[in-house]
């Protein structure tokens, strides 16, 4: 008889197929995790509209939302070409304008197939939010904005001012984000951020709940972790409007706080042009200054102090001008013109103990503004001393830093290729990238939403704001 081939029993066949079937099951697993990792990433793109100008930065992360790593990365940066949109009030159409070749950069930078799916951003903060005291104003510029945003083939979903408040914290979260702080539940990193306009200071205190000032508490879970931080953010105190304030000032025309030789004629009108020093406006001026530099760190010092009020709290602490502090806690990044300030003085190095970098400073405050190099842009020289000496003054006298705690800062302009900034928190958020709850598995799709919460309100998405 002839033997029988074992493979062909019906036991064998059916173990045979589910074989075949189990191997094909594998390879769509091993195709779509392939996918996942390599294939197709997706892409946001955000415009800071800041005071002094104008960035876009391109977002890349996989098809598949990994909620396990911070994953999200910056691909490209623009800068665009002018000032913020906000200084555009007499002629707006050029704002919308100025955005065009940033975004056309973007077009080449995310893959065609991609444009229709990509959503675009657009956050202003203190420039334009001072310039709301004109509304038609600010109205008008966001139309032409709007209207030049949504000529693109990106998914443009809108253009707003931020709250002073999501600033601060959409940078806190950036930070810590790009630091893969939040996953883990470590320890966080508080957020320095310096503008033009405003200036933000974010951490989390275990000495603070928010029940001592609602107004500075944002609470939120993240991966599982519940975070109450503290936020403030000061209009009017980034370092454009404090140098227009320390100008306006007694004795301002003869300046410690610029070089020994510099001197420019300036304009009273355009001094005095901002919400932030229109009431210090003497009732009668001559139309032009002339602005005389004496080099004097320590003079400068006194002037920028006088900027802040120190005489009124009514909380158990305060930084300045009557606004709720606790306590400093944890490690401290600050980002933006904090770097491009300290960087450009050499004072990154917070190793140096504070005594050293003030006397540093001094010394770069008394040379004399001939020896200067030329080359480097103007605007931005001349008024280093002066922006070094507000930085150390608004850490030290504002926010209460010591010297033991000044070694605390890190001065950085980037984490792991991504620009330390509000904008990737910003996007983090309207992207929903950020789960509540922590993962149960890696690569599980979709486990779960941010919860925002603030002042005691839950709700399921910062982006609802917008509607
Ligand atoms: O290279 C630089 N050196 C010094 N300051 C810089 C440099 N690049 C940008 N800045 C400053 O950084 C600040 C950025 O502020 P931004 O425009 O974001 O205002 P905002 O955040 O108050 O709206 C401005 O004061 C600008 O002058
Ligand atoms: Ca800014």
């Amino acid at each position: 008889m002839k033997e029988r081939n074992p493979w062909h029993t019906p036991l064998t066949i059916f173990i045979a197929v589910l074989g075949k079937v189990r191997f094909s099951f594998l390879c769509l697993n091993e195709i779509n995790l392939f996918f996942v990792l390599f294939c197709c990433p997706q892409y946001g793109i955000v415009l800071d509209a800041g005071s002094s100008h104008t960035a876009m930065y391109i977002y890349e992360w996989p098809a598949e939302k990994d909620n396990n790593t911070g994953r999200v990365e910056q691909t490209h940066s623009c800068k665009v070409k002018g000032p913020g949109i906000s200084s555009y009030a007499s002629d707006p159409k050029k704002a919308g304008q100025s955005l065009q070749v940033c975004m056309k950069e973007a077009e080449r930078f995310v893959p065609s197939e991609r444009h229709e799916e990509t959503p675009l951003y657009l956050g202003a903060t203190a420039g334009m939010r001072l310039l709301k005291y004109n509304s038609t104003a600010s109205d008008q510029v966001f139309q032409a904005v709007s209207e030049s945003l949504q000529k693109s083939p990106f998914s443009f979903q809108g253009a707003r001012i931020l709250s002073g408040q999501e600033e601060g914290a959409f940078g806190w979260v950036t930070v810590n984000y790009l630091d893969d702080r939040l996953k883990q539940g470590l320890e966080t990193t508080g957020a320095l951020d310096l503008g033009g306009a405003s200036t933000q200071i974010s951490f989390v205190s275990d000495a603070f709940d928010g029940s001592e000032s609602p107004n500075n508490s944002v609470n939120f879970r993240l991966y599982g972790n519940d975070y109450n931080l503290y936020t403030h953010s000061f209009l009017c105190y980034g370092k454009d409007q404090v140098l227009r304030m320390a100008l306006s000032g007694p004795g301002s025309i003869s300046d410690p706080c610029f070089h020994n030789g510099y001197s420019e004629s300036k304009n009273y009108m355009t001094l005095y042009n901002s919400p932030c020093v229109s009431k210090r406006k003497p009732v009668s001026s001559p139309a032009d200054f002339t602005h005389v530099g004496k080099g004097n760190f320590y003079q400068c010092q006194e002037l920028v102090k006088s900027v802040f009020d120190f005489t009124q709290c009514k909380y158990t602490q305060c930084s300045f001008n009557g606004v709720y502090q606790p306590t400093l806690q944890g490690p401290f990044g600050a980002f933006s013109a904090y770097y491009f300030v300290m960087n450009f003085l050499n004072l990154t190095d917070t190793s140096v103990p504070l005594q050293s970098v003030k006397e540093a400073l001094a010394r770069y405050c008394s040379t004399p503004w001939e020896t200067q190099h030329p080359g480097i842009k103007l605007k931005y020289l001349a008024e280093y001393c002066f922006s070094g000496t507000y930085i150390l003054t608004l850490l030290t006298e504002g926010y209460n830093f010591t010297s033991e705690t000044f070694s605390k800062i890190r001065f950085i302009k980037q984490i792991k290729g991504s620009d330390a900034g509000w904008t990737l928190g910003y996007m983090l958020n309207l992207t929903n990238m950020i789960p509540a709850e922590a993962p149960d598995t890696p690569l599980l799709p979709h486990a779960g939403y941010p919860v925002w919460v603030e002042k005691g309100v839950t709700f399921n998405n910062l982006a609802l704001w917008l509607l």
